[in-house]
């Protein structure tokens, strides 16, 4: 896990990044900006439990291909959910919380993951864990108001110009960030390489 210190502000970034993208380095930008963070952790997980049975590149690789992608020293490649044998984000994220206390962390996403963040293990616990700030993807736009997540968190929905107070808010908080989008993705990344 990297370093960090009392009162820090830090994102967690976390994704398959099968292969990691521009899309993704536009995420942590985004955020390293608009949530005033002090350091973002990009972390590469062993396996998306949602996307179990799927071909994955070894860990390794994915490793290797977000160091060269991430562009900002604030930006941290870790894999350490794999170390610790955790696989659901509710784990990973006490499991953070408990090793740094004093520091204030906020989970991030992109829009396609709060349409079915409800399917996430013990998605409402993650909610009371952590602040979450959701970044815009195109296609899902919507999902800021149509997701069960949305809909069942309305009232802790904070306005998207009060983000770079988020990681200091008491959960449930989280909001919705608009900004520059990116269409690319993983999945066409792949389906081009094999044509
Ligand atoms: N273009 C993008 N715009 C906004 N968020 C993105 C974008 N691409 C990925 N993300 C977000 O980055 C995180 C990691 O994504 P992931 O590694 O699954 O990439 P992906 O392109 O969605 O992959 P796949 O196509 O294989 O599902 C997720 O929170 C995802 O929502
Ligand atoms: O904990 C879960 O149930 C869960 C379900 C789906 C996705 N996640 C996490 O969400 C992050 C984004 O996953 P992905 O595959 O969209 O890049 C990554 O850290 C996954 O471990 C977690």
């Amino acid at each position: 896990m990297p370093y960090v210190e009392k009162r820090m502000q830090v994102g967690l970034f976390g994704g398959s990044f099968n292969p990691p993208h521009a899309g993704h380095a536009l995420v942590a930008e985004i955020a390293l900006r608009t949530l005033a963070l002090d350091q973002l952790w990009w972390i590469v997980t062993p396996a998306n439990p949602l996307k179990a049975g799927r071909q994955i590149a070894p860990l390794a690789e994915r490793i290797a291909g977000s160091e060269a992608m991430a562009g900002d020293p604030r930006i941290k490649v870790t894999a350490f959910e794999a170390a610790f044998n955790v696989r659901y984000t509710a784990d990973t994220l006490a499991l953070v919380r408990a090793r740094n206390p004093g520091v204030d962390f906020v989970w991030i996403m992109g829009a396609d993951n709060l349409a079915d963040f409800h399917r996430w293990q013990r998605w409402r616990e993650i909610m009371l864990t952590m602040p979450i700030a959701v970044i815009d993807r195109p296609g899902s736009t919507l999902s800021f108001v149509s997701s069960v997540m949305a809909r069942t968190f309305d009232n802790a929905r904070i306005p998207e110009r009060d983000a770079a107070r988020l990681a200091r808010m008491r959960p449930p908080a989280w909001t919705f960030i608009h900004g520059p989008r990116s269409s690319l993705s993983s999945t066409a990344i792949r389906a081009a390489g094999k044509a």
